[in-house]
């Protein structure tokens, strides 16, 4: 078994995270309408945010969007409202990993890109990234496709309808003539198993299932959930990735729970992929983890790496 080095406390959020301190939300809300009729006035005369409520959330992260990145985002109803300080914590990480490469153009593929389409968003308006985003869900696929045409970044942004969940890569290789190289590739995988009765689970002491979040939980089933939950869904991104090793130069997924970080690890190491590296995203009370990996011959810096 391959044992993690983590240490929680020794990482806050990125430093070049721009929701490292937190936003002025009275000054926000002035600004904000929608956000504003989101916020409770207390009694000192600053606003309140209750993160357990769904559309607070929903007009938080649009409202957050639109302050820092311009961008202009919606989210299909019922669908995963996503948290921008830890979508930021992994962009940020995924800059870092390109930088020793020094490329001109970066070209990514976001696994999963959900009804937001945020990480190509962010990853498009905020580093030029030409991004290629998959998506399994009809819903998700349409309001992806719309945020991407609100934010005019059609020219940087290709929205792909994965037309089988059980797919990563596969079916969009299999059609693309060019034979692109992508540079790296994101994913923020349905974590739940759906063959549990019941997959979202209350148990906090088993290790197996998520502590209950501090936010609001958003998402539909069909989102959030998988056939082996998240260790099969990165296996499948594994087993792909072996198929593919050299369409894309450095392979990244985050997972959702901790016990699942060394599963995943010996996976990779059963399967003699030796240059890995992991990390911590830490963003208030959640911490999440991410591992990358790589057959090309630069070694992925091991700063944060596993022995
Ligand atoms: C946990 S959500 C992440 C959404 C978004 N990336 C985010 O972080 O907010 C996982 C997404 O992956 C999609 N999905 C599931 N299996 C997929 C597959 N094989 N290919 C592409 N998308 C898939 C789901 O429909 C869902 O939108």
């Amino acid at each position: 078994m391959v044992k993690t080095k983590g240490n929680a406390k020794k990482f806050g959020m990125h430093p070049r995270n721009v929701l490292r301190q937190p936003p002025d939300y009275t000054k926000l809300a002035i600004k904000y309408k929608d956000f504003r009729k989101e916020c409770e006035l207390e009694l000192n005369g600053k606003v309140s945010v209750n993160f357990r409520n769904e559309n607070t959330l929903r007009e938080l992260t649009k409202m957050l969007l639109k302050e820092y990145f311009d961008l202009n985002v919606d989210f299909a109803p019922g669908s995963l409202v996503p948290t921008l300080a830890l979508r930021l914590n992994y962009i940020l990480w995924l800059e870092d990993l390109m930088e020793p490469l020094k490329l001109k153009e970066i070209k990514g593929i976001d696994i999963g890109c959900g009804s937001s389409c945020i990480y190509s968003l962010l990853g498009a308006k905020k580093n030029g990234w030409h991004m290629l985003a998959l998506e399994s869900k009809l819903q998700n696929i349409e309001y992806a496709r719309e945020n991407v045409k609100k934010s005019q970044l059609e020219d940087l942004i290709e929205v792909y309808a994965q037309p089988e969940k059980t797919s990563i890569f596969k079916s969009y290789f299999e059609k693309d003539q060019q034979e692109l190289q992508y540079h790296f590739c994101l994913c923020n995988p349905p974590f739940f198993d759906s063959n549990l009765s019941n997959p979202f689970g209350g148990n906090t002491r088993n290790p197996e299932r998520r502590p209950a979040p501090n936010n609001a939980r958003t998402g539909s089933q069909e989102e959030l959930t998988c056939v082996g939950g998240e260790v099969r869904f990165v296996q499948r991104i594994i087993d792909e990735s072996l198929e593919n090793k050299l369409r894309v130069r450095i392979f990244t997924t985050m997972l959702g729970v901790k016990a699942n970080l060394p599963r995943i690890l010996d996976y990779l190491k059963e399967r003699q992929v030796a240059n890995v590296t992991t990390t911590e995203f830490h963003q208030g009370h959640t911490t999440r983890w991410a591992v990358a990996w790589s057959f090309h011959a630069e070694l992925l810096s091991q700063e944060r790496s596993c022995s």
